[in-house]
């Protein structure tokens, strides 16, 4: 499925005014209602810290938007759209699940987890994860960026103030740097020698000197849930004959429509 690049921002740009209006309303809610005898969350144990601290310029109202932002939209969101469109891949791919359990059997065995220290001697499952990144593209775009001077990029000028948007997703169905860019290959990640290799065009945390600073946690995260999830259990569609969606729906992230599988322990 191509996507269009305006339509995709319209959907994030809704998207996020409507966590802004829930996240306004329900951080108000907390303050009306507020005991410090009962803290309920984390909105509330922030409110307490904020009244206690003696640095009232950083507990701020402004700044419980932005912690909760980083760390449930920007932290745990995106990560988790990520394991599901893993999930769903593997679905879809069940000669690559295969192959991704073979190798995790082979090198790590079944009486102990996968441990981050393993990922060097698993390549097809990095690879994999970087396939699933690439083709699942759980963030279309950067985040907003302001031209801070007159800039010119291959002849286009982009004056001072400019707002610019990344388009990561062009850069990972683009036929200049990927061979048959909709194809859910993860051999394309790997050179001849089977070991991984790094392509230039793959940017699904961004580039440059504001790419996402969450990049070596998310990775990890999706490493030991991927692995260990496939280590202990197969997963199969619940009907053959009705497979889900590989269609996403852009919201802040873009998100695979709702599935349903089975998870049999191996
Ligand atoms: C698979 C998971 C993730 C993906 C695909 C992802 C992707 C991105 C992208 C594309 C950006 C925009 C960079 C730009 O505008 O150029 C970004 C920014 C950011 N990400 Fe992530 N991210 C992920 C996980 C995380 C995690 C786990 C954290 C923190 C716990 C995190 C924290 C942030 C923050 C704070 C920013 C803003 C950085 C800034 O403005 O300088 N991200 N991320």
């Amino acid at each position: 499925m191509r996507l269009k690049a305006v339509e995709l921002i319209r959907r994030r740009s809704a998207a996020i005014e409507k966590v802004k209006r829930y996240l306004a309303g329900t951080i108000k809610e907390h303050e009306e209602t507020f005991d410090s005898n009962n803290i309920r969350d984390f909105i509330d144990l922030y409110h307490k810290v904020s009244m206690d601290e003696s640095e009232p310029e950083i507990f701020t109202e402004a700044n419980i938007y932005k912690v909760i932002v980083d760390l449930f939209l920007a932290g745990g969101e995106t990560t988790g759209t990520s394991l599901d469109w893993s999930l769903l891949y593997m679905l879809r791919y069940p000669d690559i699940q295969r192959k991704c359990q073979a190798e995790i059997d082979k090198v790590v065995g079944t009486n102990r987890r996968v441990k981050l220290s393993d990922k060097g001697s698993l390549p097809f499952l990095e690879a994999t994860l970087l396939e699933i990144q690439r083709i699942g593209n759980t963030l279309t775009f950067s985040l907003p960026h302001v031209a801070k001077t007159d800039a010119t990029l291959q002849g286009y000028l982009i004056p001072k103030d400019s707002i610019v948007i990344a388009n990561l997703y062009s850069a990972h169905i683009d036929e200049k740097y990927w061979d048959d860019p909709e194809t859910f290959r993860p051999e394309r990640f790997l050179d001849s020698d089977g070991k991984i290799q790094r392509k230039d065009a793959f940017v699904p945390f961004s580039t440059g000197p504001r790419f996402c600073i969450g990049e070596p946690l998310a990775r990890m995260e999706l490493f030991l849930f991927f692995t260990n999830l496939l280590q202990q259990f197969s997963f199969t569609p619940t009907d053959e004959n009705d497979l889900p969606s590989l269609d996403g729906i852009q919201a802040l992230t873009l998100t695979a429509l709702p599935y349903h599988l089975v998870a049999k322990p191996r």
